[in-house]
Formats: C-alpha cells, structure tokens, sequence
C-alpha cells in the first residue's frame, strides 16, 4: 500500500521554511516520504511546483514537482519581514493539516517553524505549535515536547514560559505524566522495550543535598519514586550540567528536564542540523526541524535544509510503524 503522504504547514512565511522546503524536496524526491506544502507558490520559486486539490494527489505528483495544497497569503512576501496580516494564512495552515491527520488523509503533520511573537500580536493565543496542538489533537494528557538527534533525547517539563513561571509551575505531577508519556512513546514509536529515563536537577549540583535549593528533595525526587513504582526506569535527580557528556548519554534513553533552555540548549548544541521537535502525547504525529524563523538569513541562500529533513523521515517512520501496527 503507498503509505500516506505527509503535510508540510507553511510556517512564518518571511523565515527560512520556503528555502528549506524547497531544498528538502530536491533532498527527498526520489527516495520519499512525499510530503506536499499547506502554502503559498510563493515561498518555493525555485524549484517546480504544482498545485493539488486534495492530499490524495500529492504522492504521484511529488518525483517531479514539490505539490502545494495552496492557501494564499494576505499580505506579499517580504523575506525577513512577518507581515501580521499572513498570521490566519500561517494558523490556517496549522489546523488544516491537522484535520487532515485527524482524518486519516496523511500520515503526519510537520510543520515549519513560525515567528512567535508575530502571531501573539495578531491575537494567536498559544505559546507555540506544541501547546496549540495539544488544543486541536490532544490526549487526554498533556502535550510533550521532545527533541531528539542521534545519541540524545530531551524533553523540557516546562516549554514555553518565563523561567521564573517554570520555576512557580513545576510539580512532581506535571513531571510524573510527562514522565508516563515519555516511557510509553519510546515503547510504541521508537521501538525501545525498556526505556531508561532520567530526570535532571532542578538547581545546580541537583541541591547538594537540600543546600542549594529543595526543589529536587521535595518535587523532582518524588516524582521519579512515583515513576519507578510505576515500572519506568527513571532515575535522578542529575545534577544537568555533567548529565550530558558522552558517557552520561550512553546511560539512558530520554532526559527529563525542568526548563526548557536546561533541554534545548544541549540538543541544539550537539546537533542543530539534525535535531527532531517530536510532540508526543497526540492523537496525530507530528515532527518539525528544531530551529526557528532565522530571519537574520532569510533569503540569502545559506539555510541549512538538515533537520527538516530528519523531520520529515523521522514522520514518515512513525507513520509507517503505526500503519504496520494497526494493519489486520
Ligand atoms: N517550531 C517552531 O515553530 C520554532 C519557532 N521558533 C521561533 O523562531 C523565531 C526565531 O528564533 P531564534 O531563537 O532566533 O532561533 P532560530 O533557530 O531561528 O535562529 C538562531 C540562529 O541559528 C541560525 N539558523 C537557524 N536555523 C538555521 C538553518 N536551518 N540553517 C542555517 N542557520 C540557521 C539563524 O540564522 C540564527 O542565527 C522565534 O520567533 C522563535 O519563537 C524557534 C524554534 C522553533
Ligand atoms: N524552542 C522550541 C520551540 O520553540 C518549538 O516550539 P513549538 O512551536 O514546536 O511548540
């Protein structure tokens, strides 16, 4: 059976995502998955393109033309300039190609990145996809986000707040059900029969023994007891900044940590080009490259097209596992 084409959203249009769409879909025309863009002709010029009507049409157009589901932007394109008036272009995008997966029309959602604060000012009134997408296609539970390159996985409790609201919100239940979700997505998406997880300190030296805060005796420790009563292999608390060194990496599968910069910034550091935004706990998949808009090189040729491309394979991946898993 030709597995399910997968659904690119737009993204902030003025960023990078035309230019690394463009070059992902030269990357992966020949070898798949076939994916088709929710956006405009205008954010991909240089390669060709056609317009399609419906996601069934995507797979036999994509060897020879990047296919675009069109949704036109409001305002023209101004690379390195988000123009507000494209935000419900950018939004729409977002919930059409979840409606899509929500159907069964295409194996995944990936999406470009989008330029925050440009959205809130048109009155968005979510953080990020993560938190949007828990609203459209969620759970039950809370939406996870994970980023995960070769050799490391992380997982921020927190996401998108200010630290001193991460610090206000942790609780050994928020870290608990992450936790929960966590273990169960690397059993079912990443093929991992056991995973090991660990869970960072809080604060430095993961509280020296209460001397240094007592976040990680009264909150983070608890949790990981509540986790391993539960059968998860969690342990912690680590102090954060030894746990990612080679060595330490070797020893687990997925890091909890509790802010998100205590996650992103090991990721992004080891492998900016490669990393993988994962949002667990949907009732979709969804992926997306792990870097922003880059406005600051919009337009200038030099995007690098690496990590979404790991995003769409790692989507496709999962979408044809889940099709084998729920195949008669
Ligand atoms: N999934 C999403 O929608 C995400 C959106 N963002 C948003 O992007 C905007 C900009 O965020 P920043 O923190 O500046 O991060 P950024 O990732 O856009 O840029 C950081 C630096 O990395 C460079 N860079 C990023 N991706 C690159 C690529 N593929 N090739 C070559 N160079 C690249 C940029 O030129 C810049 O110098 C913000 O509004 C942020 O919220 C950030 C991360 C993810
Ligand atoms: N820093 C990661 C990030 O901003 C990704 O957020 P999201 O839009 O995927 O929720």
């Amino acid at each position: 059976m030709t597995p399910l084409p997968l659904a690119l959203t737009m993204g902030e249009p003025a960023g990078i995502g035309g230019e690394t769409t463009a070059k992902a879909w030269r990357a992966l025309r020949e070898s798949g998955p076939a994916f088709f863009l929710i956006g405009d002709p205008a954010q991909c010029p240089d390669v060709p393109t056609t317009m399609i009507e419906a996601p069934e049409q995507a797979a036999a157009a994509f060897a020879t033309a990047l296919p675009i589901l069109p949704r036109p932007l409001a305002a023209p394109l101004r690379l390195g300039h988000p123009d507000p008036a494209n935000a419900p272009a950018v939004i729409g995008a977002i919930e059409q190609a979840v409606q899509l997966a929500l159907a069964g029309r295409v194996g995944a959602v990936v999406t470009n990145p989008i330029q925050k604060a440009v959205l809130t000012a048109a009155g968005f009134r979510h953080p990020g996809h993560t938190e949007f997408l828990g609203e459209l296609a969620g759970d039950g539970g809370p939406p996870v986000m994970m980023l995960a390159c070769p050799g490391l996985r992380v997982v921020p409790v927190t996401i998108h707040v200010a630290l001193a609201e991460a610090l206000r919100s942790l609780t050994t239940a928020m870290i608990v059900e992450q936790g929960r979700i966590v273990a169960a997505a690397l059993r079912r998406d990443f093929g991992l029969a056991q995973p090991r997880l660990v869970i960072a300190g809080l604060n430095p030296h993961a509280g020296e023994a209460g001397t240094m805060g007592r976040e990680d005796i009264e909150i983070v420790a608890p949790a990981i007891a509540a986790l391993r009563a539960a059968g998860i292999a969690a342990r912690g608390p680590l102090p954060a900044d030894t746990m990612f060194t080679p060595r330490a990496r070797a020893g687990y599968d997925a890091a909890l940590c509790m802010y998100h910069d205590q996650a992103l910034i090991p990721i992004k550091t080891l492998d900016m080009d490669g990393g993988v935004n994962v949002t667990l706990g949907l009732r979709i998949i969804r992926t997306s490259p792990d870097h922003g808009t880059a406005l600051d090189i919009a337009g200038q040729g030099l995007a690098d097209p690496g990590s979404l491309i790991a995003a769409l394979r790692l989507a496709g991946e999962m979408a044809a596992s889940r099709a084998r898993e729920s195949a008669p």
